[in-house]
């Protein structure tokens, strides 16, 4: 299934609870804007490339649209249209003033010295900066770039428009960028599993948890479950999985990635099985933190965990979500599940927008603040409609830019 198609059934489950007039639906689902531009760059050899480069704004009803760039040489229009519509409604869960966008360059980023993705940004940049800016459109890093990508971002904004730092988030600490950013998403999966756990009566403490991905939202979530004293019983990444019964030493794990460029290849510390085989361990909580699509209808019946928290975007397919619902499993939706990075991404911009840098402690006090409300407002409207997280957190999404719409006028 093309991944659009996929978030339109989504969407469309939780339009048939609200009665949504087809009308309305046709609004929400069509994009604002679909950008696609040619990027033709001079290699560090002297040779030519050129690239396609994508943005989608998706919806601008309640605020500047928001979304990550990512390079990756899977990137392509249908899947960037997704994951536009899929920011419009996580920023309407957690009810930022935001709408949703997503862009993408279709480029192959580790076979590029770091001047050469230097010159394909700017270029990216030449080509669409009429259209983003800090009340328009707010890029930010996503699978491929990274905060020296936004600070190019900001430079290359700023020659056209003035300095802005506002026109972009994920950037470097050091250039207006946000303290707390980095953890901001595991942290936000670990505070909305504490949340979930408490709703259907299980104590935190002992309660024993799967991580598939140890990058940057893997890790933090690991971290921040076993600071609260979950047991994370497995961890993984590209290299394999890691599993102890007992429970693992997450700190242990972090020290011996971070000393090894952020890989567990070779960790002693458990027992190695498959990246497959964690995801059918029988734990308490399963997170998928890694890739799109790995839980699918040829192993959803064999998933056990009772709870799964959607760290990765779609790593619950289409098919395999009505399985587990079937099963009575709890899922936590990745539009509500990984938002916290969207969330401190708002913090970011309200700061540079203030010049005003806030601390770390106010960071995570605002993101649990969020996080926390986003969370009873789905399990309430689940409750009361008697539907999934998946479908009441899409319910909650759209009904508020549906509202905003409507406010704001359509002709
Ligand atoms: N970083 C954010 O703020 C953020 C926000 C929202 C959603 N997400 C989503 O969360 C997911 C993870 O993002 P991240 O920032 O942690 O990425 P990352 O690149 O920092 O880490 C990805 C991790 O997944 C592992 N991995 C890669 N291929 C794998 C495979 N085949 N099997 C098992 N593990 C594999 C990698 O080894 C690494 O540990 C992505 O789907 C991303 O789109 C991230």
């Amino acid at each position: 299934m093309q991944a659009f198609e996929a978030v339109q059934q989504y969407f469309n489950k939780a339009a048939d609870q609200l009665d949504m007039a087809d009308s309305m639906r046709t609004v929400l689902l069509t994009p604002n804007r679909e950008v696609r531009v040619q990027v033709t760059v001079e290699r560090d050899n002297g040779m030519v490339d050129t690239f396609i480069g994508f943005r989608v704004q998706h919806n601008s009803a309640r605020g500047p649209m928001k979304g990550g760039l990512r390079f990756h040489h899977e990137v392509d229009l249908d899947e960037v249209r997704a994951l536009a519509s899929l920011m419009t409604w996580k920023t309407a869960v957690v009810d930022i003033p935001y709408g949703g966008a997503k862009g993408g360059i279709a480029i192959r980023p580790r076979e590029f010295s770091r001047v050469e993705l230097e010159r394909v940004t700017r270029k990216f940049i030449d080509a669409i900066h009429d259209v983003i800016g800090p009340d328009s459109d707010i890029p930010a890093p996503d699978m491929g770039s990274n905060a020296e990508v936004m600070a190019w971002i900001m430079n290359q904004y700023g020659k056209y428009h003035g300095f802005n730092p506002g026109v972009v988030t994920g950037k470097p600490v050091e250039l207006y960028g946000l303290r707390g950013r980095e953890e901001a998403t595991g942290r936000g999966v670990g505070i909305l599993t504490l949340k979930l756990l408490k709703r259907i009566g299980k104590n935190p403490i002992g309660c024993t948890i799967a991580v598939q991905g140890f990058g940057n939202v893997g890790l933090h979530a690991a971290k921040f479950l076993r600071e609260a004293d979950a047991k994370v019983v497995a961890i993984s990444d590209v290299s394999g999985a890691y599993y102890d019964e007992a429970g693992l030493d997450i700190m242990h794990a972090i020290r011996y990635s971070n000393l090894h460029e952020r890989s567990l290849k070779g960790y002693e510390g458990a027992e190695l099985i498959t990246n497959e085989e964690l995801l059918e361990l029988d734990v308490d909580v399963l997170i998928p933190a890694a890739l799109g699509g790995v839980i699918s209808e040829e192993n959803a019946a064999q998933v056990k965990a009772p709870i799964i928290i959607e760290a990765a975007n779609s790593p619950v397919t289409p098919a395999a979500d009505a399985i587990l619902d079937e099963k009575g499993v709890h899922v936590l939706p990745d539009i509500l599940a990984n938002a916290g990075g969207v969330t401190a991404s708002y913090f970011e911009w309200v700061q540079n927008r203030q010049y005003y840098n806030w601390t770390l402690d106010r960071v995570r006090g605002e993101l649990d603040r969020v996080l926390s409300q986003a969370f009873e407002s789905t399990w309430e409207l689940a409750s009361q409609h008697k539907v999934s997280l998946r479908t009441a957190a899409f319910m909650l999404g759209i009904q508020r830019v549906a509202k905003a719409v409507t406010l704001g006028g359509v002709t």
